[in-house]
């Protein structure tokens, strides 16, 4: 596919190496973007099988012509909450490994009409998939100043969430804010630029995580993904959200107290300077491991 940016797999090394027990075994990358983790594994492994899952038609189209011909693996459609219909269409019970890199890819991130992007303008849209029905245009242009606020502030952690949040509900009186470098304009005209990252890098930040609802969904989906594992069977999470670790974090330390695993990541694990010199989209990643069952004594 033409003009589809490759994402550079985070902590790839480090995946591959906690996530695969079995090397015959039946692995999900369930976030698999530009299958940079998923190329990686099926090479290391080639005895076991992948399924690669995006919930962005897009990537989707991509990962079908990229592993076109690789016979380990398969691609389909489908958002990680659902991974037990997902498998379970596919006539599979449950798996040895699934991993969840979160956030956003390279080619979303930089597309002009996918409408992430600060530096190349297009529609306010963020939308993982194109069949979710709320874009970032209706929530800055229909919420409340407070509601606004609040998830530039939770979201965003960012601390002049209130002085932004009024800033487009003035601007929005005048003509909705239709498009990515209007509310990246306003945003520096309203808080002035401090440092070399654009001043509405947080607010772009609040508004996909809200639009997508991705901590709702990544709360939804630990669990259903834990059914899915098999004893032995391992997840891996990246994050790169406070708010997302957190998440994480405290669903593996309560399987962990309630005797239904091990964290194998005691201390989360995160990119080297080097790689985050070479990659430095890679610089907040965070890598929680869990490995279902107590039986064995592996790592
Ligand atoms: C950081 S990228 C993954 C990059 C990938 N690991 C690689 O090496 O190319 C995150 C991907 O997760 C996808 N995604 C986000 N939410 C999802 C969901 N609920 N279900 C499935 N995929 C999702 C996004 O569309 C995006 O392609």
């Amino acid at each position: 596919m033409t003009n589809y940016i490759e994402h550079k797999p985070v902590m790839a090394k480090q995946v591959a190496e906690l996530l695969v027990s079995n090397e015959e075994g039946i692995y999900v990358d369930a976030t698999a973007g530009s299958g940079g983790h998923l190329g990686l594994l099926a090479n290391t492994y080639p005895e076991a099988s992948f399924i690669g899952i995006d919930i962005d038609p897009e990537a989707v189209k991509f990962l079908t012509e990229k592993f076109a011909g690789v016979s380990n693996v398969r691609i389909i459609r489908g958002n990680y909450a659902d991974l037990p219909d997902i498998l379970h269409s596919m006539e599979i019970g449950q798996v040895d490994g699934i991993l969840l890199d979160l956030g956003i890819s390279m080619h979303q991130a930089l597309s002009a009409q996918r409408g992430f992007s600060i530096k190349n303008p297009g529609p306010l849209d963020m939308r993982f998939s194109i069949d979710q029905k709320v874009t970032a245009y209706e929530l800055v242009n229909s919420l409340s100043e407070e509601q606004l606020a609040d998830i530039i502030y939770r979201y965003g952690e960012e601390r002049r969430a209130r002085k932004i949040a009024k800033a487009v509900v003035e601007a929005r009186k005048v003509k909705p804010l239709e498009t990515t470098d209007e509310l990246a304009d306003l945003v520096a005209r309203t808080v002035g630029y401090r440092g070399r990252i654009h001043p509405a890098t947080r607010v772009f930040q609040a508004l996909r995580i809200a639009t997508n609802r991705e901590l709702d969904n990544l709360q939804v989906a630990l669990p259903r993904i834990f059914q899915v594992l098999k004893e032995g069977g391992r997840l891996a999470v990246i994050s790169y959200h406070s708010l997302e670790d957190r998440i994480v974090k405290q669903f593996f330390k309560t399987w962990e107290e309630e005797g239904k695993g091990l964290r194998l990541t005691k201390k989360v694990v995160k990119p080297s300077l080097e790689e985050i010199n070479e990659n430095p989209s890679s610089r907040s990643a965070k890598l929680r491991v869990f490995k279902k069952g107590v039986g064995g004594n592996e790592n």
